[in-house]
């Protein structure tokens, strides 16, 4: 047992406690700072890209812990996981045993994948977090004919896109793919693209303007690691594999869940998986893509407030309710009153965003400084690809929390682009932009200064005017 000193105390080596790290090595250099890492290897984040004011986009990589020890020249690296808070005495201890003293605390612990209920019984079901199940997943894949996949978000739809060769069912609660990040309209788009394959060919422009109405659907926004969670373009790991056969049927089943996963003897297939709507379906394995929770993996001697999600309940600064306990990333929940066009979805930039935070709050408090909330949670941006498409998200892009009361502008080019507008009352509130589009700088100062733009009309996406003009 040996014990430390350290004004700052971080915990996780994911993007959130990188990041955590590397904010405090520019306000704080001179302070001592720990980090605790379960893994030698932590993200790192490079090619920084803004494409606006808060719409960021980047590449993560992972890059030995010992590579942070550049950047700060007072900072320790324990390879380790946090045991146990002790939070009146701010003493944390290791699995080790190591005790370390700390001023302030951030908690970066990231999150688990959330899987089907029978996922305990059944060791063919498996989650997508780390590069250790990417590797099983790979196995799978190498010797599977058919595969199941549940989940309708971020990882089931890059499995559909990325895997090859090997018989697909994907499973979704929802009447069409992809609801974690995109609507009805786009899921067509995608799959209109899956259908036609040529991206280039160019089709005639559509372009219409909805009145939301009762009969629309809401499109809701949902809710022991050893290492740090993937990131952009972790499927191209798959995409190599068992591709001899070629395309293999890909069958996609709405509106249904698992029921039941149940291993089977003496038959063709491991698996036999019974939906809700009473269809078996055989399968070699499945992979439940259904989300992702909390990894609060510790005990303490006061547990702070959590949020529905399970997550640390966080306030603007990124503190707990327990004083000078800080959390950001996948373990934090979002608690404050949010600005207009924000929402918290566990992601990359989210990750990195509620650290920089954190970290300037962490510092504020050790320097007896005041500190704003930074201007980034003004607006929820998202840059990702899917399908093959450059997507960006924006804002209420979905109409989340708007009711009913909204209007939608489409435009549309098939294999091209699709771009969605939620107006209300004449202002944009989320925008969906998919393909080349370059509307980001102008969507993204629309939502912010709330322009009226009731004058121009459908105007707004009318791609033979540029619509730059009119605000120039
Ligand atoms: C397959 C996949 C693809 C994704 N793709 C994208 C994408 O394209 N775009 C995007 O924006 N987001 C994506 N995400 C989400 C993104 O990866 C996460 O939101 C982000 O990585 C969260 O970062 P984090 O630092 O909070 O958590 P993590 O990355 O999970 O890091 C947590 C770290 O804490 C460590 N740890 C845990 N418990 C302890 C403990 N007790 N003691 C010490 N250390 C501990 C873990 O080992 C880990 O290193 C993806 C996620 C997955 C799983
Ligand atoms: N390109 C990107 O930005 C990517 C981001 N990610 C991130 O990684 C994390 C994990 O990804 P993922 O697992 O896809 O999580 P997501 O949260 O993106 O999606 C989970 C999906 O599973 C559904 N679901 C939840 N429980 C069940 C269930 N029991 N049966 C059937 N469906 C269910 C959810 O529906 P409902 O919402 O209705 O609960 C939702 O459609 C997320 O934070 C995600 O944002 C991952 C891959 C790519």
């Amino acid at each position: 047992m040996s014990n430390k000193k350290a004004t700052y105390l971080v915990v996780g080596g994911g993007i959130a406690g990188v990041t955590c790290v590397e904010t405090l090595s520019i306000l704080h250099p001179e302070e001592k700072l720990v980090i605790i890492t379960a893994s030698s290897l932590v993200k790192n984040v490079s090619n920084v890209s803004f494409y606006a004011k808060t719409i960021v986009k980047f590449d993560v990589q992972d890059t030995e812990a010992s590579s942070l020890l550049k950047i700060h020249p007072n900072l320790e690296i324990i390879y380790d996981s946090l045991k146990y808070l002790d939070t009146k005495n701010k003493l944390a201890t290791t699995e080790e045993g190591v005790i370390i003293k700390y001023d302030v605390i951030c908690i970066c612990t990231g999150g688990i994948p959330k899987l089907i209920s029978d996922s305990n019984k059944c060791q063919r079901i498996l989650g997508i977090r780390d590069t250790e199940s990417v590797k099983e997943f790979q196995d799978k894949l190498k010797n599977g004919r058919k595969m199941l996949i549940v989940g309708n978000g971020g990882i089931a739809s890059e499995i559909v896109h990325a895997t090859r060769g090997i018989q697909k069912v994907w499973v979704v609660k929802d009447d069409y793919i992809s609801a974690t990040f995109v609507d009805p309209g786009a899921a067509e788009f995608f799959q209109e693209s899956f259908r036609s394959k040529s991206k280039v060919q160019k089709e005639s422009t559509v372009l219409r303007r909805h009145i939301f109405t009762e009969e629309d659907t809401v499109v809701s926004i949902n809710k022991n690691l050893k290492s740090a969670a993937l990131g952009p373009d972790w499927y191209r790991k798959l995409e190599n594999i068992r591709n001899e056969g070629g395309d293999l049927e890909l069958e996609i089943v709405y509106k249904v869940e698992v029921e039941s996963v149940v291993e089977t003897e003496n038959k063709d297939y491991a698996l036999d998986v019974k939906l809700t709507n009473g269809r078996i379906i055989e399968c070699d394995f499945v992979i439940s893509a259904t989300g992702v929770e909390p990894a609060v993996n510790f005990t303490w001697d006061q547990v702070p407030n959590r949020g529905a999600d399970g997550g640390l309940a966080v306030n603007e600064f990124q503190e707990t309710s327990v004083k000078d306990v800080f959390a950001a990333g996948d373990v934090a929940s979002a608690s404050w009153q949010h600005a207009a066009h924000w929402f918290q979805l566990r992601l990359w930039t989210q990750a990195r965003q509620m650290a920089g935070m954190a970290a300037k709050a962490m510092h504020a408090r050790m320097t007896n400084e005041d500190v704003l909330q930074d201007f980034c949670f003004e607006l929820f941006t998202h840059c990702t690809s899917l399908f093959g498409y450059r997507v960006v998200l924006l804002g209420k892009y979905n109409g989340q929390g708007l009711g009913r009361d909204y209007e939608i502008l489409l435009r549309t080019t098939p294999n091209l682009e699709y771009i969605k507008f939620v107006l209300q009352n004449g202002r944009l509130q989320g925008v969906i932009l998919i393909g080349e589009t370059d509307l980001e700088e102008m969507c993204e100062n629309l939502i912010l200064d709330q322009i009226d733009l009731t004058p121009f009309g459908d105007d707004i996406l009318n791609p033979d005017i540029d619509i730059d003009d009119y605000f120039d």
